[in-house]
């Protein structure tokens, strides 16, 4: 691989799923190139503050703040260098990334699964998730029906779309799960031609929700994955197991995030966001 410069970068994470910003403006040739280097868990960045290598995806912001309120263009590379069409996390990164720069509360961040509003009170970031769709052209699942309940490859999944597709399996305690074994088949599963996230769900005794998810791109488990916790919460309504329009705690493995999804209307998903450093990146401008 031969290196022609580097790039500013920050870091930042979201209850736990990492990811490497980098501002549109500074130029990396080859944005695939640069996720799959330096993402790496093994061999990839290393901050001094944070112990761990790599990251879930590099996120590209493209700041237009001549809007009011402030847009941010997001596209995530993923380590695998596919380009995710939205990430929950990611977004709130990112809002919180130009709420730093603009002195803004309110952000609009257009990504590729449409324009979602985020709000930011100090650490605490809130998006607009958009309304999580069942239908098998949304998801996209290659079935007549939506899939409620449905057997695929050893789980039973609800598939639903909260900006990427997730399949949904309800278990009676998600830490008993070895994800890293029965996801795969599940994520290449024919049934979704774009291949699907995968997440477990356990109700948590007080009205909330464990949740664990393999994502695809990571191709592994990821300590929070916020579109994730949407389908949970969207897949619980579903199926009987929530009612109502109120806020639901959902608990990845990196921390506790807050979702709404109501009767009629956008989806909501809120919690932390924290700037981890800063450093210089090399851009990787050819892999051999
Ligand atoms: N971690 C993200 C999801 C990234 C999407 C992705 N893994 C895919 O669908 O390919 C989140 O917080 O929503």
């Amino acid at each position: 691989m031969s290196v022609l410069n580097t790039v500013p970068f920050e870091k930042f994470h979201g209850t736990g799923n990492d990811f490497f910003v980098v501002d549109a403006e500074d130029p990396v040739p080859d944005r695939p190139a640069f996720a799959r280097a330096h993402c790496d868990r093994d061999g990839g960045i290393v901050l001094n503050e944070s112990e761990r290598v790599g990251a879930d995806g590099v996120l590209f912001l493209a700041l237009e703040d001549r809007y009011d309120p402030p847009r941010v263009v997001m596209t995530l590379v993923q380590p695998d260098g596919s380009v995710a069409a939205m990430c929950g996390n990611g977004a709130r990164v990112a809002a919180a990334w130009a709420a730093e720069r603009t002195g803004s509360d309110q952000i609009m961040i257009d990504t590729p699964a449409g324009t979602r509003r985020a709000i930011v009170e100090d650490d605490d970031v809130t998006v607009e998730m958009g309304v999580p769709m069942f239908a098998p052209r949304d998801v996209p699942a290659d079935s007549g029906e939506p899939l409620v309940e449905t057997e695929i490859e050893g789980l039973t999944v609800t598939a639903v779309n909260t900006g990427v597709p997730h399949a949904v399996a309800f278990v009676e305690d998600v830490d008993d799960v070895d994800l890293e074994a029965v996801a795969p088949a599940v994520r290449h599963a024919p049934i979704f031609p774009e291949g699907a996230n995968v997440t477990l769900a356990s109700p948590d005794g007080e009205g909330g929700f464990d949740q664990r998810t393999f994502e695809r791109g990571v191709e592994g488990e990821t300590q929070s994955c916020g579109t994730g916790a949407v389908a949970v919460v969207a897949a619980a309504k579903r199926l009987g197991l929530v009612e109502g329009d109120d806020p639901v705690r959902v608990s990845p493995p990196g921390g506790d995030l807050s979702v709404t999804v109501p009767d009629e209307g956008s989806a909501l998903l809120g919690g932390p966001a924290v700037r981890e450093g800063a450093g210089e990146a090399d851009t990787v401008f050819r892999e051999r």
